[in-house]
């Protein structure tokens, strides 16, 4: 499903966050949102399942979010937030059953427990299924609200940060997964991300936000420059191309005022 955002707009009271955001995600990709702490990148991902009002419009398939009801939303677009804290007690199988719930009236069916299983199983999570979900690590604790947000079988998978938490093995392991469900579902990925190595090494499209508006957007070849670097991170850096895809060094910051 394609997303379009035009003009999007958002602030926080009196502070401006995003200023008129156009861009056009494309089903099939693996979209990476990048730019420094406090660009915006959480925002915009909350604004796109309507978790925030924004002011501007966004097209999910040519519909606009603001017409659909929130179940409709939900049967097409997975989130995963940055900060999984729970409160309550539940099990790792209930909290994926939870991704079901768009799909469900007041009790499961078969269908959805079979769901929940294939997923804790593709995401090898089956052995912890019992266990409570406050108990586990946090990196345990990620790929189980990933799993919950694969359980609502999305169109459009929102990620915010879905990697940061994991060891290098479970970050290789939670981006093949995903460009896997990509290139076999044709699913859109949204996903925002600090490490632009991992977002140049996996996503087709990197969006680089800074000071409310993308800065710039398109392969990351032509995103990840030591140009673009040193513009919008301050930072000083070689970029080398390592198998067709850039790969950044970042040498130094480049000292700011007197
Ligand atoms: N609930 C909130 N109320 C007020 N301001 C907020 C709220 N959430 C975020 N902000 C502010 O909005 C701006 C954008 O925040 P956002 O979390 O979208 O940025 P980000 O690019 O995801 O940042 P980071 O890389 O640090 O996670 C920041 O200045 C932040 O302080």
């Amino acid at each position: 499903m394609e997303v379009r955002l035009e003009k999007v707009a958002f602030s926080y009271g009196k502070s401006m966050v995003l200023d008129g955001i156009s861009i056009r995600l494309e089903p099939g990709n693996i979209v990476a949102v990048c730019g420094p702490n406090g660009a915006g990148k959480s925002t915009l991902i909350k604004c796109i399942n309507r978790i925030l009002s924004f002011k501007g419009t966004i097209l999910i398939s040519e519909k606009d979010i603001n017409t659909l009801k929130m179940t409709q939303i939900s049967q097409q677009v997975g989130y995963v937030p940055q900060d999984n804290a729970q409160v309550f007690s539940i099990s790792v199988f209930d909290m994926v059953m939870m991704g079901r719930r768009p799909y469900i009236g007041w009790r499961s069916r078969e269908k959805d427990r079979e769901k929940v299983l294939e997923i804790l199983e593709l995401l090898g999570l089956s052995h912890l299924g019992f266990r409570d979900f406050n108990q586990l690590s946090g990196g345990q604790q990620q790929k189980v609200i990933i799993a919950r947000a694969l359980a609502q079988e999305p169109d459009v998978l929102l990620l915010d940060e879905p990697t940061s938490s994991l060891d290098l093995g479970h970050q290789l392991e939670v981006m093949e997964l995903i460009q896997s469900l990509v290139a076999e579902k044709n699913i859109l990925v949204v996903m925002s991300v600090h490490d632009l190595n991992l977002a140049a090494w996996y996503a087709d499209q990197i969006i680089m936000l800074k000071e409310c508006k993308v800065a710039c957007s398109g392969v990351p070849g032509d995103i990840i420059t030591p140009e673009n670097i040193l513009s919008i991170y301050g930072v000083v850096a070689q970029v080398k191309i390592e198998q067709e895809k850039p790969y950044i060094i970042p040498l130094h910051k480049v000292k700011t005022g007197g």
